[in-house]
Parts: structure tokens; C-alpha cells; sequence
């Protein structure tokens, strides 16, 4: 595509140089730069993209997206504002692709991994053509996909739904953070549907407070439903918690149609009687399309709420209740969501991503529920994160737990025995017993004394890191995956 084409994306533009420029790529990251690429010189919070724009063009970059002329000799195309460029001349090159795809977001503090795999599996078990993208991995048509970040930069996201058109990729199911929001990451995309599924504390380092965080994931939802159509296949469902008091602000922002979900407040996707074990859940079902039991092998309330929006947004694309029981049911674990690590031992051993105060408390609550023996917790706080959120962690983790085993979770640039101390007065909060916890900032050994410990009929709870195989330590990601590490402790202490 030539320069003066790609430019056309944009009203106020100017070309600095030949706009006959051909263009073979777009990419923003000078790292990754190919001969003939567009490279664009994004302003950051932490360098400024345009510091590297030598060391694009040293790597064969055709032209450059500046907000202001460099003095450098290639072509230059000159923006207001070059994030914004990003996201409009992005989409432009590789021809609107979320307009091809049914593209549902889903946002909310917890849950979103989870409920991206619950209703991907539902569609997928229709015989639909799916694509999966967030924490875990990214799926384009039968191939996976490691992912640096949850949602992807906007130029690297539209070059994954190209790629997902290209397989023939009937639905997108994606997970889409507060930071790409906010960031502009999803600006121009066109979202078929979006799912909320909670609001509580979380990135406050980056967001500041709570109602920066909420109104970010409010944009999800302004964005969708606007331009009625008359045709039911071009309709736009906003898919909300109805027991989460974020949704009523949603629901006034969105043109979309909206389906609530909930388990406490009246709704039109409703779970009741519901029964919690360690082998799964059980409810049944009240909704618009018919009432129905379900029996599912995940554990927990929480994924009780997060069964809930992926049923509404599947009866939303007309799918009958008895095939999303079917598949709902037969799932068995979402990768390093209370995963059960299984040696034969007497005692559980469950390995979850809780990260936050709210997942926290909701996975303790559900092992607390039943718990036959003692709830001993593994847990820390990652660095370079939300620093506030660190002793509402140990206030929440020690009201629950016995024993706790306060360690490192990717300590990254900071001190990891400091993230500790951070962690202590949210134990003194609740007089929670100086015998009843130990600081091991080696997440190895503190798993191992967990497990050592560990008497019959017992929980463990390894919290923070779910399907993660690193330990961030200053920018170095070192081997380190909570289940292998906690199998090779049970091993161990079984010889
Ligand atoms: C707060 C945040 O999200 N920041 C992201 C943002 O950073 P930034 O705008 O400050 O960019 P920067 O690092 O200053 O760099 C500016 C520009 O220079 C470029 N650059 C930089 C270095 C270089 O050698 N060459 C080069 O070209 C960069 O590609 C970028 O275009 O844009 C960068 C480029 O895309 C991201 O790498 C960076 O993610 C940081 C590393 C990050 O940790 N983000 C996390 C918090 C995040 O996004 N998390 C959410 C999930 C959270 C959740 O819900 O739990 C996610 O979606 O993953
Ligand atoms: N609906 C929910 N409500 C509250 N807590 C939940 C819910 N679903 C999952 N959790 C808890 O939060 C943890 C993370 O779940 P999941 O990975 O699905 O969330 P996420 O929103 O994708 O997180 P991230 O923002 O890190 O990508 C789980 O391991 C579980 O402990
Ligand atoms: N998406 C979250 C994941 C946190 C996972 C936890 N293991 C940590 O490192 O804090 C974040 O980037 O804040
Ligand atoms: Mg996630």
C-alpha cells in the first residue's frame, strides 16, 4: 500500500517526503522492524518511540508516523496524535478485519480468562470456526500463540483478526483489559458483543482510582450497539453482572441491547439453588430461553458468574441451553484456574490465579467451603503493580486461611522482601496470629514447606501465578511453574 493511501485513514495529516512510499508492514516497535515496514513513533509512558526511529530505519523501515518532522531521510507522516494513528492506520492496512469477524469482548476485574475459554468452547462444540485471545495464549484457527500481554497493541491486533479472517474465523472471543481501553490498544474495533463480569480493586498504580478504573472499562460498552440496523444478525448485546453495581452505569452508557446475569439480584440469566463442592458446581438455570440443571466439574461461586455470561452471550447467538450445558459440562479445567495438582496425596492441592483482594476472597471462600482439614495459603504480590492493593491481599488471605506461606510472585524490579513487608499489616489488621505465617521469599522452598506440612484432609492453595512457567526477577524471566514445582514437592515427600 503507498503512503498517500495509508494517510487517507486520516483527515489533518501531513506527508513529509514521497507519499508514493511503498509500504509493506506496520509496526510499532522498533525491535521488531522488516525491511519495508511503516514504523510509528508512539510517545510512551516510559521512552519515546521517536528516540528510535534510526534504529527503524537501520533495520530497512520504508517510512516513519511522527508527531513531529525528525531530521532523519525517509518519508514522514505527520499526526496529531501518532496512538491514535496507530489504531486508525492499523485497521486501514490490514482492511477493517473486525468487521468480518463476531467479535466478543469481555472485561471485568476477574473472570475474563476464564469466561473467554467457557464460551469459546460453546461455539466451538456448534462447529463455528473460533479464534481465543488474552492471558493465556491466542488461538488462530488451530494454532496457538504465546502472548506478551493480555490485549494486544492495536497494530498487532488487527494483524491477528486479519489472520483470523484468513482461517475463516466465524467468531473472536477476546479478552480485553482496562490498559488496552484506556491506552486506545481496541479504539476502532468493531465489537459484536461485549461481557462485563466484575469490578473491583486492581491497577491502581496505573488507573489511580477506582473511578478512572471502572470509567475505562466503561468504554467497552459506550462503544457498542451505536447505529441500530433493523437486522437481528447486526445486533450488538452488552451482557452484564446484574449483582455488580458497575453494570447499571454500563448500562446507561451502551446502545447495545443488554442481558443481565446474576445470581442475587432478578435478571435474565439466573443461577439458583446452587451447590459448591471440591469435585465441581451445580445450579440450576432460570432464564429467557428456559430453565435447566447444570452440573459442572469447575469449582467455585465465581465461575458459577462467569458460566453465567458465557450462557447469556451464547443464547444471544441463538445456541439452545441443552448444547451450552453440554459443553459447559464437559469441561473439565481452565489452564491453572484451581487446577488440582494430583500426586495421590491425602490432602488437595489446588493451584489458582487469584491476584487480587476479590479473587482472593472468592477463591478462599469456595475452598473454605469445603475444606474438611485445615486451609494452608501460598501466596504474594507481583511487583511493579498496584502497591495499595498489597495488604488488602494479606487481610483477605489471612481471614481465611490457617497457615500462610506469604512469598514472592514476580517480584520484577522491585526488592522482593519489601513486597513482603507490604503484605504484614493487612495480617496485623485482623490480629492474625505471628505462629501462623511465615515470610519465604523463595516461592520453591515456600510450597515445598507447605506441602511438607500438609496433614491429611488439608487444603493448600497456591495463589498468583495459575498457568504462569516464569518468576520475573528484574526483567529476567526464570523457569518456575507452580505446578510442577508443588508435584515435585508432593513426589518428594512421599520417598
Ligand atoms: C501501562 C502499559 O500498558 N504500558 C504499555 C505501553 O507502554 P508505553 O506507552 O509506556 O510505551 P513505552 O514502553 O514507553 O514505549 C513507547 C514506544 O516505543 C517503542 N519502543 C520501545 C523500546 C524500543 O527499544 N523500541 C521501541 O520502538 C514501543 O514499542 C512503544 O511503541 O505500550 C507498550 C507497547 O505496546 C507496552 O509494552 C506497555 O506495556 C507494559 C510493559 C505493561 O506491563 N503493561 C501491562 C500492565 C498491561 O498492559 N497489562 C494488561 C493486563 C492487565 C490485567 O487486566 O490484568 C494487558 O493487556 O496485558
Ligand atoms: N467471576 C469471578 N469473580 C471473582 N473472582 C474470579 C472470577 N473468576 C475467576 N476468579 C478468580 O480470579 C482468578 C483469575 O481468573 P481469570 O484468569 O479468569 O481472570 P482475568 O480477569 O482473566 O485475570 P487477568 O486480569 O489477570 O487477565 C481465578 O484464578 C480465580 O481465583
Ligand atoms: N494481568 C495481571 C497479572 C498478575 C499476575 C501475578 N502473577 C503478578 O505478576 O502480579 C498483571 O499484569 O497485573
Ligand atoms: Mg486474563
Amino acid at each position: 500500500m503507498k503512503l498517500q493511501e495509508l494517510a487517507s485513514a486520516l483527515l489533518i495529516t501531513h506527508i513529509h517526503g514521497n507519499a508514493d512510499t511503498e509500504i509493506t508492514g506496520i509496526e510499532a516497535d522498533s525491535r521488531k522492524i522488516k525491511p519495508g515496514d511503516l514504523f510509528l513513533c508512539i510517545p510512551g509512558l516510559t521512552v519515546d518511540g521517536h528516540d528510535y526511529a534510526p534504529k527503524a530505519i537501520a533495520l530497512g523501515a520504508s517510512a516513519l508516523v511522527t508527531e513531529r518532522v525528525l531530521d532523519l531521510a525517509v518519508p514522514q507522516l505527520v499526526v496529531k496524535d501518532a496512538r491514535y494513528a496507530m489504531a486508525a492506520l492499523s485497521a486501514h492496512f490490514y482492511g477493517y478485519p473486525s468487521k468480518e469477524l463476531k467479535l466478543i469482548g469481555i472485561t471485568g476485574t476477574n473472570g475474563k480468562t476464564t469466561s473467554t475459554y467457557l464460551l469459546e468452547q460453546i461455539l466451538r462444540d456448534q462447529g463455528f470456526t473460533t479464534g481465543l485471545m488474552g492471558t493465556i495464549q491466542m488461538k488462530i484457527g488451530d494454532a496457538y500463540f504465546e502472548m506478551e500481554r493480555t490485549t494486544q497493541e492495536s497494530v498487532d491486533l488487527q494483524r491477528s483478526f486479519r489472520s483470523m479472517c484468513e482461517v475463516g474465523t466465524d467468531y473472536c472471543i477476546m479478552e480485553v483489559s482496562s490498559h488496552a481501553l484506556e491506552l486506545g490498544r481496541v479504539k476502532g474495533i468493531h465489537f459484536h458483543s461485549g461481557i462485563f463480569t466484575n469490578l473491583s480493586q486492581d491497577h491502581l498504580d496505573y488507573h489511580k482510582t477506582m473511578e478512572a478504573y471502572a470509567a475505562a472499562k466503561g468504554l467497552l460498552f459506550s462503544r457498542l450497539g451505536n447505529g441500530f440496523s433493523g437486522n437481528s444478525k447486526d445486533r450488538q448485546y452488552a451482557i452484564l453482572n446484574a449483582d455488580d453495581a458497575a453494570s447499571a452505569t454500563f448500562e446507561r452508557l451502551t446502545s447495545a441491547q443488554v442481558i443481565t446475569y446474576g445470581i442475587e439480584q432478578p435478571c435474565d440469566v439466573r443461577a439458583t439453588d446452587i451447590r459448591i463442592t471440591a469435585k465441581g458446581t451445580a445450579f440450576k438455570l432460570v432464564s429467557f430461553a428456559g430453565e435447566m440443571f447444570f452440573r459442572m466439574k469447575l469449582v467455585g461461586k465465581f465461575n458459577v458468574y462467569n458460566a453465567l455470561g458465557s450462557i447469556a452471550a451464547a443464547l444471544a447467538e441463538g445456541i439452545s441451553l441443552e448444547a451450552i450445558r453440554e459443553s459447559l459440562e464437559s469441561i473439565a479445567v481452565v489452564d491453572g484456574r484451581m487446577e488440582v495438582v494430583d500426586e495421590g496425596q491425602d490432602y488437595l492441592v489446588l493451584v489458582d490465579y487469584a491476584h487480587t483482594p476479590d479473587g482472593l476472597e472468592n477463591a478462599l471462600s469456595t475452598v473454605r467451603e469445603f475444606a474438611e482439614g485445615k486451609v494452608i495459603t501460598v501466596f504474594g504480590c507481583g511487583g511493579d503493580r498496584d502497591r495499595t492493593k498489597r495488604p488488602m491481599m494479606g487481610k483477605v488471605t489471612a481471614s481465611y486461611s490457617d497457615y500462610l506461606y506469604v512469598t514472592s510472585d514476580n517480584p520484577r524490579t522491585e526488592n522482593p522482601d519489601a513486597i513482603l513487608q507490604d503484605i504484614v499489616p493487612g495480617l496485623a489488621e485482623v490480629n492474625y496470629p505471628e505462629n501462623n505465617y511465615e515470610l519465604i521469599p523463595d516461592r520453591k522452598k515456600a510450597i515445598q514447606k507447605a506441602i511438607d506440612g500438609a496433614g491429611p484432609k488439608d487444603v493448600i492453595l497456591i495463589a498468583g501465578k495459575g498457568h504462569e512457567t516464569y518468576q520475573d526477577i528484574m526483567g529476567v524471566k526464570h523457569d518456575f511453574d507452580d505446578r510442577l514445582v508443588a508435584k515435585a514437592a508432593i513426589k518428594g515427600r512421599m520417598q
